[in-house]
């Protein structure tokens, strides 16, 4: 649009803020069972990162009355983005906050807003840089998590919030769609891999889940063999699987407070310009999981509550349009039965049609 500022020059999705009610019960999860390193540690605070990671931190843990994202932080590409960010949510009407470096410890000077969406959203900078422990192994568990990935949030309209990231200069790498082309989640980048922000289809503006990267599909096998050892395994959401979506092998759990973490590995590059949206049809049962498990409704119906700037809870507003869960609950890759009489003929794991 014309006069309409430029947005900024984000990187990529680079950390989020959660408050959890138990700081001791969250170290816990994050730090005894998912193995996330701690860069800094507070009597009401926890700041870690991920083996492959230099900035300071891609989560902070920080004690609060009720679990809640508190923000999401987007990376932008040197200093001067920071003011850019600010002029161009300005522009939007947004309400924005400049703070100084050391608003969130190990953060340079950033600016905060309430983004369109109900969200709010850091853009910064500068960061401190502390070890990046790629190579050392003797300090890996067997499920090291390497880098945080995405976020997904779940928003009531999906088309606009698409529109919304594209204006930031965000890909659409994948997309969920019906033959009335009602769009029921989309998956946007800066970084060239699928997503640095996935829009879920309902009751939003709330928080899905906040995504972390290993390596390799054993790794992340190794966590559910961690939880099942330490009688945890009702961390475990969804999955293991296979992503049709990104066709990333994939883990959801479930922290002490419910907040859903994902561990991914294993999709793709989308660096060159041209790189082609990927469209999937919503009866499509393998769109969510290309094979596994059905997908259970918590994961469609679950989220955490969002804070604004003041801190108090965004309220939410439900989709107009039909939503996922009421057209298929898919993500059922054993649910396709054969009828050619070859092998799973008849046979059938899951309660989908
Ligand atoms: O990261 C993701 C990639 C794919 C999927 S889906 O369940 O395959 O749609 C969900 C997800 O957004 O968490
Ligand atoms: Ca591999
Ligand atoms: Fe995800």
């Amino acid at each position: 649009m014309s006069g309409t500022p430029a947005p900024p020059d984000i990187i990529r999705a680079a950390y989020a803020e959660l408050t959890v009610t138990d700081l001791a019960a969250a170290r816990w999860f994050y730090v005894d069972v998912l193995g996330l390193v701690v860069t800094a540690e507070e009597p009401g605070a926890l700041y870690l990162r991920a083996f492959e990671e230099y900035l300071h931190h891609s989560l902070v843990l920080r004690a609060g009355e009720s679990p809640a994202l508190v923000r999401l932080g987007y990376r932008v590409r040197a200093p001067e983005q920071v003011a850019v960010a600010e002029t161009y949510f300005r522009a939007l009407g947004a309400r924005t906050e400049r703070v100084a470096a050391g608003a969130t410890r190990g953060i340079g000077e950033a600016v905060r807003v309430e983004d369109p969406l109900g969200f709010t959203v850091e853009f910064f900078y500068g960061a401190t840089h502390v070890d990046r422990f790629t190579q050392a192994y003797h300090l890996h568990g067997a499920n090291a998590i390497a880098r945080i990935d995405h976020f997904n949030v779940l928003v009531p309209d999906v088309r606009a919030a698409t529109a919304y990231y594209r204006d930031l200069g965000f890909g659409v790498s994948e997309k969920i769609e019906d033959d009335e082309e009602h769009l029921y989640a989309a998956w946007l980048y800066r970084k060239p891999t699928v997503h640095d922000i996935a829009l879920t289809g309902g009751d939003g503006p709330r928080l899905h889940h906040v995504a972390f990267a290993a390596n390799e599909r054993h790794q992340i096998l190794h966590t559910c063999d961690v939880l099942g050892s330490l009688r945890a395994e009702q961390h475990i959401e969804r999955g293991p699987g296979r992503h049709g979506v990104s066709n990333a092998f994939y883990l959801y759990l479930r922290d002490p407070d419910g907040h859903r973490i994902e561990i991914y590995t294993s999709d793709y590059y989308t660096g060159d310009p041209d790189n082609p949206t990927v469209r999937w049809d919503v009866h499509d049962n393998r769109r969510r999981s290309f094979w596994g498990h059905e997908v259970v409704p918590s994961w469609y119906s679950e989220g955490s509550t969002v804070l604004d700037l003041n801190g108090r809870p965004r309220p939410l507003t439900a989709p107009t349009e039909q939503r996922e869960a009421s057209v298929t609950i898919g993500a059922d890759g054993f649910g396709e039965v054969a009828s050619d009489g070859g092998p799973g003929t008849g046979f059938k794991l899951g309660h989908q049609s």
